[in-house]
């Protein structure tokens, strides 16, 4: 794999300039909630998720291709946008509603997140629901690494950056160099002080004290969990699939 020093961690999509991330292997994480919810749907059997930045871009997609086929899905503010067929909670993205079908998405920060990360070589969808895979996928890496994430209108998220840690605790087998990166740091002493209380630190964000007021508490939980599905999404030509 490529040297756990040349990992780094950015802590939101506006952080960086896209130039930065060519040629390296980015993995995108937005535990609250857009790439929990693209796990989960390609969990129950999505065919593909197609990341847009907005919703002219959703609009315009979903206008040039079959509506049998397609859902129209994501948020703004944390809710169902006025004629979309699913808002951005993984509880919704049932096997009954998502199997077979391409989902149009479009969120405040994940999909943008996704969309700026184009110009790398690979792009990866993580959270704690596939924490295994992305761990094993990257251990074999050979590109270098971005920890993308996604935080919340350009500011840092803790929950994303618990995740980073966590991927960078289980990459470095439990201690980093001194020539590791200041994000990888950051992660890394971010997760020895909170371990796997997963579910604690992701209550106490104040992602989720937002999204308490909107949605109640069942998708905070949801994310929470470790590894419940063995899936490793991917970009490739606009479409995240497995
Ligand atoms: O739906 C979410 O959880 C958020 C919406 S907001 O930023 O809290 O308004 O979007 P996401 O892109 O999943 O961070
Ligand atoms: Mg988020």
């Amino acid at each position: 794999m490529s040297s756990i020093n040349n990992i780094d961690v950015f802590f939101s999509a506006q952080s960086f300039q896209e130039n930065e991330l060519r040629n390296k292997s980015v993995v995108v994480i937005d535990v609250l909630r857009a790439t929990s919810t693209i796990v989960t749907a390609l969990m129950n059997g999505a065919k593909g998720v197609i990341p847009v930045e907005d919703m002219g871009e959703a609009s315009r997609i979903s206008q040039s291709v079959d509506s049998d086929n397609y859902l129209l899905c994501g948020e703004k503010d944390g809710t169902k946008i006025d004629g979309y067929d699913l808002g951005n909670s993984p509880l919704e993205y049932s096997r009954d509603t998502v199997e077979g079908k391409t989902l149009i998405f479009n969120t405040t920060n994940g999909t943008k997140a996704i969309k700026k990360s184009l110009g790398s070589a690979t792009i990866y969808i993580a959270s704690f629901l596939n924490l295994s895979s992305i761990v094993n996928a990257l251990s074999v890496e050979k590109n270098e690494i971005v920890l993308l994430c996604a935080g919340w209108k350009g500011r840092l998220a803790l929950e994303d950056m618990l995740l980073a840690g966590n991927i960078i605790h289980n990459l470095s087998g439990g201690s980093l160099s001194d020539m590791a990166n200041d994000g990888a740091k950051v992660a890394f002493g971010l997760y020895e002080k909170y371990g796997n209380d997963i579910s604690s630190v992701i209550f106490q964000s104040n992602h989720a004290q937002r999204l308490k007021q909107i949605v109640g508490t069942d998708d905070l939980e949801y994310c929470a969990q470790t590894d419940i599905c063995n899936l490793l999404p991917v970009l490739h030509e606009g479409i995240i699939s497995i």
